[in-house]
């Protein structure tokens, strides 16, 4: 069986993903001789430029489509190419298939649409889940999917032996059955679907066997072991990151209270030195004018934290006593000098003033004197 398949390539190529879908499944039915066309890499400049290459594109696409037993074509997009091969195709009197999505808001051309004679030229309105669907239900439950083609002649164009053909009597067509390239490229579904069959009472047996690679249960369980593993390496991946978060908070906690016991290790000394500068003072004021005794004595040996701040205090009342009493004594000699002082004052204007009386004594006794001679 020879299909060619139909798409836009210079028209543009934004429904190329769906071309490979379509163009997959046609080629579990038979050789699809423009696979090309679904090629993700073949851009819209085409597979080449020059004229010359462009003759021989057409001369071989004019071939093909000779050779081709049915012509399926994707007209969503609009493509000259593909209007003109619809176009040569019905001259030649092939089957036609074409496929269209209203969804995609365009409207068909009516010399497509209007070709549609139900016998040989058969346009099928679809939506893409359909296409999705029967991928994903091939691998799923390998169940084929019809997309329904009404009135489409009394000449029968198979496409495989088995369930899946391009039937009139029908008026069905068939895309699939088996399952696809696509379903084959993503073993895990349908080996596991095909099992379920098995279990299920459909056939296939060492047929089905074959087709999975002879990995049958085997196979499937590889692959619920992988994923164990995958589930495994996740968890693991996970709670190691949550460790190092764990240590790295504890790491933190660490951190700060060594710090902070090393502030109060300064704290600590500089009371220390603090105290034991104290210590010296008081020391050398002993053995320079004794004193202070007992009271000193009993404040050095005081334990503790409480005990030292009690020192401190004491030792800054001490000090503050002792020089209240300075202050004192030193305003007290200042008053007693200046009370000396002014007695002293007083004494002496208090001489002066018997100094001039006398004179002054003396003085009338001479003027006495001096009137009587
Ligand atoms: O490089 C090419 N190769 C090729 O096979 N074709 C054929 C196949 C496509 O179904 C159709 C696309 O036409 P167009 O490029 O006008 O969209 O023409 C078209 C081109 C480029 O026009």
């Amino acid at each position: 069986m020879k299909v060619y398949f139909c798409g836009s390539i210079r028209g543009g190529r934004d429904d190329v993903s769906l071309y490979r879908k379509i163009v997959n499944k046609l080629q579990t039915f038979g050789t699809v001789l423009t696979e090309h066309v679904s090629d993700e890499q073949l851009s819209d400049r085409g597979e080449a430029s020059t004229a010359a290459a462009d003759r021989q594109i057409h001369d071989r696409d004019v071939d093909w489509l000779r050779q081709s037993d049915v012509v399926v074509a994707e007209v969503t997009q609009p493509s000259l190419g593909v209007g003109y091969e619809l176009g040569r195709a019905v001259d030649m009197k092939k089957k036609i298939f074409c496929l269209f999505r209203p969804s995609s808001g365009r409207s068909l051309s009516a010399m497509i649409r209007g070709a549609d004679d139900g016998e040989l030229f058969v346009v099928r309105d679809y939506s893409e889940d359909e296409v999705e669907n029967e991928v994903t239900q091939s691998e799923q439950e390998t169940v084929q999917v019809t997309l329904k083609a009404p009135r489409l002649g009394s000449e029968v164009i198979e496409l495989s032996e088995s369930t899946m053909h391009l039937s009139s009597g029908e008026s069905t067509m068939h895309l699939s059955s088996g399952e696809s390239t696509e379903a084959r490229r993503t073993p895990p579904a349908p080996l596991l679907t095909r099992r379920r069959r098995r279990r299920q009472g459909g056939g296939g047996g060492e047929e089905e066997d074959k087709e999975e690679g002879g990995g049958g249960e085997e196979g499937e369980d590889k692959e619920e072991e992988e994923a164990k593993k995958k589930t495994r390496r996740k968890e693991e991946a996970k709670k190691k990151t949550r460790r190092k978060e764990e240590e790295e908070e504890k790491k933190k906690t660490r951190r700060k209270e060594e710090e902070e016991a090393k502030k109060e290790k300064t704290r600590r000394r500089r009371r220390r030195r603090r105290r034991q500068g104290g210590r010296r003072r008081r020391r050398r004021r002993r053995r320079q004018g004794g004193g202070g005794g007992e009271e000193e004595d009993k404040e050095e040996g005081g334990g503790g934290e409480e005990g030292e701040d009690k020192e401190e205090e004491e030792a800054k009342k001490k000090t503050r006593r002792k020089e209240e009493e300075e202050a004192k004594k030193k305003t007290r000699r200042k008053e007693e000098e200046e009370a000396k002082k002014k007695t002293r004052r007083k004494e002496e204007a208090k001489k002066k003033t018997r100094r001039r009386s006398s004179v002054v004594f003396v003085s009338s006794r001479v003027l006495k004197h001096a009137s009587r001679m």
